[in-house]
């Protein structure tokens, strides 16, 4: 198979702009093949002449690629951990970033072109996170990393991230799994659900062959109210709304039920869902949501213990302390079968999930001694 990467980094003038490489096709877990898979990727830094200084951050469900700044200025979603200086300090590591298999960021994803020159729509398979994984190693491959000096993400940046180390146990030497546990549960599979059956409901969803007319717009916002709740804690969203009404409205003093006002509290997440619509595709939504309802680092390898003894990496779990979705107890249960005596950091915060975004830097320390100190400069 030739793997192909059609503007491979050369210069750090590249750093933080959208590159795309073809790995192929990609057989799949549940069955089928994906044919000719494109993975769109940002770098930031230059990968060192033994390739030992690459680093692989993997994004959450609504993520991008675009971890940090680099040509363009536009914010990245964990800038307070990569970049120049910063605790992955790109003068010092290649990082790299690479929009998971179905996503709506560059590669295939269920609005790309199927062989027939149209959207794959209602015909993208399940892809896996274990199925991402391996279209990323054939990227790696292409870009002549053998081995990742560190993967690491939050949530389902965080599984994907231990799925690599499971699944490639010579090419990962540190790993940090961040904001969720060993395998989605059966909480989370079932808010997973809700969200997927609000796209699937909407009248203009059409099976999810919808690229001709109108999209599912309101199923995906809904989708992302469910989500969003669960993202944060019942005490950030009393003490940030309360039962305040949104200014100008009148939650109480409707004459007629449908022309209530609203709550502060409602009004947000109404905005969340418009935030969400504009940049999302709606299949893409779904697609990424059944892979992560597919996160189960035991499934063919065993019980938990033995499922992560394939594993050789130097593992850092970390938690948000008022996560009510990706609860502590579950990096603790990782923490815990994973070989080794390895620690679950503490990230101490009202937020809820959403933490490993905001408040990441609360770990920076942690995660810089443990995989990122000076003596790891190979240049
Ligand atoms: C284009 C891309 O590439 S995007 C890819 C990057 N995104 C990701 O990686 C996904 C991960 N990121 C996220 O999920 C989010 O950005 C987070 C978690 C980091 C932060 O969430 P935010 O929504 O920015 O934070 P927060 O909860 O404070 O909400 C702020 C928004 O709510 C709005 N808001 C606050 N109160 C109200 C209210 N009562 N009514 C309506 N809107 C309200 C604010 O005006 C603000 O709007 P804005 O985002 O349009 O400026
Ligand atoms: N807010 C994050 C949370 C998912 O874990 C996202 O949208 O990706």
């Amino acid at each position: 198979m030739t793997i192909t990467a059609t503007s491979l980094p050369t210069s750090e003038e590249q750093d933080g702009t959208v590159k795309y490489a073809r790995v192929g096709s990609l057989e799949l877990e549940a069955g089928g093949f994906l044919p000719d898979v494109v993975l769109a990727y940002e770098t930031w830094g230059k990968l060192n002449a033994d390739a030992s200084n690459a680093v692989l951050v993997e994004h959450a469900l609504t993520g991008s690629t675009h971890v940090a700044r680099g040509a363009s200025d536009e914010e990245g979603w964990w800038e307070q951990l990569v970049g120049p200086g910063a605790t992955i300090d790109t003068n010092r590591f290649f990082v790299i970033s690479i929009n998971i298999v179905g996503g709506c960021y560059g590669s295939t994803g269920p609005s790309s072109q199927a062989p027939d020159g149209k959207p794959w729509g209602s015909r993208f398979p399940l892809v896996t996170l274990r199925d991402s994984t391996v279209a990323e190693a054939r990227l790696a491959d292409a870009l002549g990393i053998r081995q990742w000096h560190a993967v690491l993400g939050g949530s389902m940046g965080g599984a994907r991230a231990l799925e690599w180390a499971v699944t490639f146990p010579n090419r990962v030497e540190r790993c940090a799994v961040i904001s969720v546990g060993a395998y989605s549960t059966a909480e989370q599979i079932a808010f997973a659900q809700a969200q997927t059956l609000a796209i699937r409901q909407d009248p203009n969803f059409n099976n999810g062959d919808y690229y001709h007319g109108p999209a599912p717009e309101t199923g995906l916002a809904l989708a992302r109210r469910i989500a969003h709740i669960t993202y944060r804690s019942a005490l950030e969203l009393d003490l940030r709304f309360g039962r305040e009404a949104q200014p100008q409205e009148k939650p109480l003093t409707a004459a007629v039920l449908g022309e209530r006002g609203r709550y502060q509290v409602e009004s947000y997440l109404d905005h969340q869902g418009t935030k969400l619509v504009r940049r999302f595709d709606a299949n893409s939504y779904i697609a990424i949501t059944e892979a992560l309802m597919s996160h189960d680092v035991r499934r063919g390898r065993g019980p938990l213990k033995e499922a992560l003894s394939r594993a050789t990496a130097q593992f850092f779990v970390a938690a948000v302390n008022s996560d009510r979705l990706y609860f502590p107890a579950q990096s603790h249960e990782l923490a815990e079968a994973l070989p080794g005596d390895v620690p679950v950091h503490i990230i101490e915060a009202p937020i809820g999930h959403d933490g490993f975004l905001t408040e990441i830097g609360q770990l920076a320390g942690q995660l810089g001694a443990a995989f990122f100190a000076e003596d790891f400069s190979r240049s």
